[in-house]
């Protein structure tokens, strides 16, 4: 597994080692101890997997009592994912990172707690797949809107997002919560 710090440093980009023959491919896709030695000491209790269409933009999504770390993955598809760094202290705050993960280049990205993330479909569908550091709390996720002026992230889409109400309706950066 090669591991590579983003621009945002504590964004980590993991590319694993795949081992192809004539029966299809074989990789690794976690191990612990590798993991903390490059991204921390942290445990996953929690596993997510969603399916979307094309043009489907699901985020920015972050629990802000209960944070949770994510290790994403794309099974099936493309997808272009974005970190947003909403730690008030940090010297990246409000700054964001964004990579395309899909099912051929099989890499992951480690978006750590203090984090908002989302991310929008490339292909005709996508497959994800994440690993969480804390539990699903819903009274505790905010959404911070894809369109942000503020943040201004280059999304590759061509036109209007689909969105869930509940991110149609998310809040401007400005207006939202941070990590103290
Ligand atoms: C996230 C989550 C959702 N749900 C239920 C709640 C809803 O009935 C349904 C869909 O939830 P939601 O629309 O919040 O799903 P996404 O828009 O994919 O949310 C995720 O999208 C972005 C990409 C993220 O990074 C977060 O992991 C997560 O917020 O699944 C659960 O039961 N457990 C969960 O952990």
């Amino acid at each position: 597994m090669d591991f590579k710090r983003l621009a945002i440093p504590d964004v980590v980009l993991m590319t694993p080692q795949v081992f192809g023959d004539e029966r299809g491919f074989f990789m690794e896709t976690f191990r612990q101890n590798e993991f903390e030695k490059h991204c921390g000491k942290y445990q996953f209790v929690q596993d997510n997997h969603s399916k979307s269409r094309q043009g489907i933009l699901r985020g920015l999504h972050y629990q802000l009592k209960q944070p949770q770390g994510k290790l994403v993955r794309v099974t099936q598809g493309r997808v272009f994912d974005v970190a947003v760094d909403m730690r008030e202290n940090s010297s990246t705050f409000g700054e964001w990172v964004g990579v395309e993960l899909n099912d051929e280049n099989k890499q992951m990205l480690w978006v750590p707690p203090g984090f908002a993330h989302g991310f929008y479909v490339l292909s005709e569908t996508a497959e994800f797949s994440y690993k969480c550091t804390d539990y699903y709390a819903p009274d505790d996720e905010h959404s911070v809107r894809w369109d942000d002026p503020v943040l201004a992230i280059k999304w590759p889409i061509g036109k209007e997002p689909q969105l869930s109400d509940k991110d149609r309706n998310g809040e401007l950066f400005q207006q939202s919560p941070v990590y103290e």
